[in-house]
Formats: structure tokens, sequence, C-alpha cells
């Protein structure tokens, strides 16, 4: 951002992006966006394409800025928008507005009243700041029909992000409402963040558990079995969401030389329901993964097990804070450990450092964000993506997401002849998942005698 620009020079800037970002879209025979139903939901994960659109965000944020000024900004956006912008959009999630309007077609308020069960005029309210947002329309030439817009009609094609929403407006949101009352209540006056998984902004919003307790979020549906279906919804979400552009996981994973291991086992450390194990099953057919994860989650693996790699790939039930029983050419946790706080991720590491191969690896594919002084700082975009999920993190679990010093400062805490060997940074601009190889510098486990190589 240069506080010095003008509205013409940005004006003149976004000009010349979009036109290079429509050339790139030619040039790559992707489709130029639109806001109409039909339109792409997404651009390919190109960096000819990617660069340009990542820029032209950013100045087309600034240009926005400039344009909206700091007495609306505050007024008007801080003051009401923050709020209805997530207010509407779970409104529109939870009544299924996405689902009750056709693609192809229109629907009358009236309609959309007798469906959802709301009065008509209520109808009226919502979809006039939802259609503000450029979430649904107005048909043309009709004051009382509604039309899909690309983006709400990728709503209703996409179940996985309504899951993705009801989480993050359901459970996020009402956490987040108690972010500042938790730095108050657990934060002031102490040299680093607390790690606790109930001293969190959740815990906060949360009722407390049946034995009296503050709740967290892995009590969601353990203490009180009626909820199990948020953390149904929550697992379906991150499962579906794995393989998506936006993480870029399937092409960062990639990044690590597979097939290099030849006969290889590979231990997936909360591989959930198996899908990247058998990803990489189908790509390096001399591998042989097992997918560890919590007793609850093997219902989850069932696709994989009646699937054309079920005699590679294996699930095992294993807590990671137990003592990993398998010796491992490979541990790989993908977007495990920012789910916890660094003493939790220490005690995980520490038990499969203790149980890798010699010369073996734990390859982690997480994000890994660049430091606040880093020159090649990422676009606006990707910077707010990361800090989004980061502050995410932070109100649910009291955990973070890590730059690549952090990841070097926990990796050492592990143990000392533990040592990143090679971090592979998202390798397409936009996508946010990096690669994280750590090795032993020695060749005998941790807690035995240890002879350099
Ligand atoms: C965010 S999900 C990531 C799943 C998968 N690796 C992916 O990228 O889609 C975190 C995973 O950690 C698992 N998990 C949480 N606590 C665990 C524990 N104590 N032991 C083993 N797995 C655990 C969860 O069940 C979940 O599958």
């Amino acid at each position: 951002m240069g506080l010095t620009a003008d509205l013409e020079s940005l004006g003149a800037d976004v000009a010349t992006l979009s036109r290079i970002l429509a050339l790139q879209l030619a040039a790559t025979g992707s489709p130029k966006p639109t806001l109409a139903a039909n339109g792409a939901p997404a651009f390919p994960l190109d960096r000819r394409v990617q660069e340009p659109r990542l820029e032209l965000i950013e100045k087309a944020t600034d240009l926005l800025h400039l344009a909206t000024g700091a007495n609306d900004y505050w007024y008007f956006q801080a003051g009401l928008y923050l709020n209805y912008d997530a207010s509407i959009v779970d409104v529109l999630n939870q009544f299924d507005f996405f689902s009750k309007v056709p693609l192809c077609g229109s629907t009358s308020y009236t309609e959309l009243s007798s469906a959802t069960a709301l009065p008509e005029n209520l109808i009226v309210r919502i979809l006039q700041y939802a259609f503000t947002m450029r979430i649904f329309a107005p048909e043309h030439g009709e004051s009382d029909r509604v039309v899909h817009t690309a983006f709400s009609a990728h709503m209703q094609r996409t179940p996985a992000l309504r899951s993705w929403i009801g989480h993050a407006l359901e459970e996020g949101r009402p956490a987040a409402v108690h972010l500042a009352e938790a730095l108050k209540e657990f934060h002031v006056g102490k040299d680093k963040p607390v790690e606790n998984l109930d001293e969190t902004p959740f815990s906060l919003a949360w009722p407390h558990l049946k034995n009296g307790n503050r709740a967290t979020f892995y009590s969601i549906g353990v203490d009180d079995p009626k909820d199990a279906w948020r953390a149904t919804r929550f697992a379906e979400a991150a499962r579906e969401t794995m393989m998506s552009d936006v993480e870029g996981i399937e092409n960062v994973v990639e990044a690590f030389h597979w097939d290099g291991l030849g006969n290889a086992l590979v231990v997936d450390v909360g591989g959930g329901d198996g899908s990247l194990a058998a990803m990489l099953a189908r790509k390096h057919p001399k591998l042989e993964l097992k997918v560890q994860d919590l007793a609850g989650i093997e219902d989850t693996f069932k696709v994989v097990r009646s699937s054309d790699v079920a005699g590679r790939v294996s699930f095992e039930a294993q807590d990671f804070f137990d003592a990993q029983p398998r010796q491992a050419d490979v541990f790989l946790l993908t977007r495990v450990l920012h789910n916890w706080a660094d003493t939790h991720a220490v005690r995980i590491l520490r038990h499969l450092a203790n149980a890798l191969q010699p010369g073996g690896r734990i390859i982690i594919c997480d994000n890994a964000i660049p430091g606040a002084a880093d020159a090649n700082a990422p676009p606006l975009s990707v910077r707010k993506g990361v800090a989004g999920a980061d502050l995410h993190m932070f109100t649910m679990l009291n955990a973070k997401e890590r730059t690549v010093e952090d990841w070097e400062r926990l990796v050492q805490a592990v143990d000392r002849r533990l040592v990143i060997a090679k971090v592979h940074l998202a390798p397409v601009p936009g996508a946010m998942k990096s690669l994280i190889e750590v090795k032993h510098a020695y060749t005998q486990h941790v807690d035995g005698n240890t002879a350099g190589v």
C-alpha cells in the first residue's frame, strides 16, 4: 500500500490490471468473471492469472478506501456493515435461501416467504441488504422477483461451503464477539498468549459444561451429544475444502519428492477421512499409507476402504498425544498443527520424532506466513486470508498460524537435533499452504545415542 497513492493513479492501475487479467484469462482458456448466475466461481491456480488478479484486488481495495473516506468508513462500514454483512449471510444460510431460488429462473418474495415461514416484509428487507453485497439480485424489470448472482448460485452448488459458513457464523462468530473480553480476562499483563483450550473467546461464548468447567472447541458434541452434528458439519467442511484451490494442498504436497522414497511407509497423522492419503497412493504406487486419527473418525474413511487404493491405504485409531507405535519413513501432518498452540504442538511432534526411521522426515503442510519484516510479503488478499485464519485459530483454540521463524523455533523446541531441511512455500500466489520438511540431523532417535550424519 502506498500512502501517497492518489485517486487517478489507482484508477489507472485498476484499469491496466483489469485488462491484463482479461488477457491472461483468455490466454489460459478461462472464462471472464461475471456476476450472472452462470459466472465461474473461481480463477485457475495459474501464476499468469493469479499475479494480476491479486494485485488488482489490492489496488481496488485502496481505491475503494479512497472513494469511501475515513468518516463514512467508520460510520457505515465499521458501525453497520461489519455486523450486518455477517448477520445477513448467516440468515441466508440458516434459512437456506440459496436452495430456494432456482439456478435458472426467479422466485417471488411471496414464494420465499412461504418457503421460509418468514413475513414477506422481512424477506424484502433481508434481500435489499443482500443485493448490496451482490448476493442475489432483483429480477430485471420486476421489483418483486429474485434471481441468483454468481455468488449466491455458487452456494447452492457447493454444500461444503454452506457447512463452512454454518461453522464460521454459528460457532466462530459468537466466539469472535468475545475476543476483546477474552483478552481482558486471560491475556492482559501476560508476557505471551495463554495456551489453555478453555481460556479462549470460544470458552466465554459457549455454555459451561455439565461438570461446571468452561467449554473447549473439542468438547462440542462430546459434553452434549445433541451438538454432535456441529462437529460433524465442521469436519465435513474441512474435508471438502481440502482439495480446493484456496488451500492448494494437492499442488504443494507434490512439492516433496515422494518417489525418491522408494517403498516407504507414510503415516498421515490426523489424516481424517484419508482423501489426501488416497491421492498420494494413486500418484505414487510404491507408497504404503496409514491414516491415523481419533477412533470416532473411522466411519468417514469408508470411501477409501472401497476405493482402488484400499490395499495400500489403511486406517488406524491413534491419539497423537500418545506414543507413536509406527516407525515411519514419513509422518505427514496436514492442517493439524495450526490447531494447536506451541506446548501441545511440541508434544505431538516429539512422539513422531521418537518414531522416525533413520533418514526419515516429518512433513508439515500448513500456512507458513512471512514475518512482519519480510520484504516478499504476499499480496493483501493472501495476507488477509492467513491473518483471518490465525485469528480464527486463536479465537477457537488459542492456537495460531506460524511464520517460517515460528516453525523453526517450534521444531527446535521439540529437540535441538531436529532441523527444517526445506520449506516449499505455496507454489502459486493465491494458494495458502506451504510444505515444511523436518528431518533428524542425526541417525538415532531423539531419546537414543546420537551419531552425526
Ligand atoms: C483440521 S483436521 C485436518 C484433517 C486432514 N489432515 C485435512 O487436512 O483435511 C484435524 C484432524 O486432526 C484430528 N485430531 C484432533 N485431535 C486428535 C488427536 N488427539 N489425535 C489424533 N487426531 C486428532 C481431527 O479428528 C481431524 O481429522
